[in-house]
């Protein structure tokens, strides 16, 4: 069952078409992380989806929810924004209270729990806080708001090792309790440990949208250790080989890059002699990188 569809969403920011047919659905319970260069409308989709930016046509629904033109909507959907806090000259415990009269689902404990995990000083006002302390007051209160959708445009944004490493938790919990989360990110290895899934966007529209497992199993990435440095046609011959998607060579280590099967690759690096051979899951770095640089629009999974 899914939490949210998204079907075919066009928005402008003032004349610029922003997004051009956005479709995603988000099952309940998933991490979905949103990726995509800068500029490419992630946030304009966070707004849409929080229900701020109206958009030029499309469908987005919610079982339970309705759709993002109702006060229902945002009483059951929670967004943080890039940089946090709203009230400017109110403390985080006047947040809190603001949130205790916004949302029917409030919870006290939740968010005071959650200030004291990510060390925000609830006394002082928002416009005093430091920029981690902010995104701190923004996320403890999103996690207060127990709404059962919640939008994250880069939460990690500001925030030290450690309470990226607090956020992560209190994400990967309020998930595990049937929460669904859609979060921004540019950074990679973070999400790696984090989302399920993955929303590629490019461009305004969704290049790909995929169960991060099932990225990680699709390719690998062989490094080989090689008795001598290869001449120039050896390589060309494996680049041109079924599987290969990219390839690089650092004096005798080859590193490529696969997808499907790897019979034909493992063959032919079988008659170089290879001193050694290691298999890893792609990092989704790469695949991010492959995907963006890719000229064919492989549209919504
Ligand atoms: N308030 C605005 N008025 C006009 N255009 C805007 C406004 N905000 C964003 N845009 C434009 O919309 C496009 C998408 O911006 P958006 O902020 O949604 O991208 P993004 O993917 O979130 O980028 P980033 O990764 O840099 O945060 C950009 O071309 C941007 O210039």
């Amino acid at each position: 069952m899914n939490a949210l569809d998204v079907l075919d969403v066009h928005a402008s920011r003032g004349r610029q078409t922003v997004l051009s047919g956005v479709s995603l659905n988000l099952p309940t319970g998933s991490i979905t992380a949103l990726l995509g260069p800068n500029g490419s409308g992630k946030t304009t989709l966070m707004r849409v989806l929080a229900g701020l930016l109206t958009p030029d046509r499309g469908q987005i629904r919610s079982p339970g929810i309705g759709d993002p033109t109702t006060a229902h909507w945002r009483r059951h959907v929670a967004y943080v924004p890039t940089g946090g806090t709203f009230l400017e000259q109110e403390t985080g415990h006047a947040h809190f209270a603001f949130g205790a009269r916004a949302y029917p689902a409030w919870s006290q404990s939740h968010a005071l729990e959650a200030a004291h995990e990510l060390h925000v000083p609830l006394q002082a006002r928002a416009s005093r806080l430091s920029t981690g302390q902010r995104m701190g007051l923004a996320l403890a209160y999103a996690f207060g708001c127990r709404a059962p959708l919640l939008l994250l445009d880069e939460p990690s944004n500001g925030l030290d090792p450690e309470h990226r490493a607090l956020l992560a938790r209190a994400v990967a919990l309020f998930a595990a309790d049937g929460g669904t989360v859609l979060l921004s990110s540019h950074v990679l290895p973070e999400i790696e440990g984090l989302a399920d899934r993955g929303v590629f966007l490019q461009r305004g529209a969704v290049k790909l949208q995929a169960d991060l497992d099932d990225l990680r199993a699709a390719s690998t990435t062989l490094q080989v250790i090689l008795p001598d440095v290869l001449p120039a046609n050896v390589l060309d011959d494996l680049r041109a080989l079924p599987g290969v998607k990219g390839m690089g060579l650092d004096g005798r280590t080859l590193s490529l890059h696969l997808s499907g099967a790897h019979g034909p690759v493992l063959a032919a690096l079988q008659t170089l002699r290879p001193l050694d051979i290691q298999s890893r899951p792609c990092p989704l770095a790469q695949t991010y990188a492959e995907l963006m640089t890719a000229s064919d629009i492989r549209g919504a999974a």
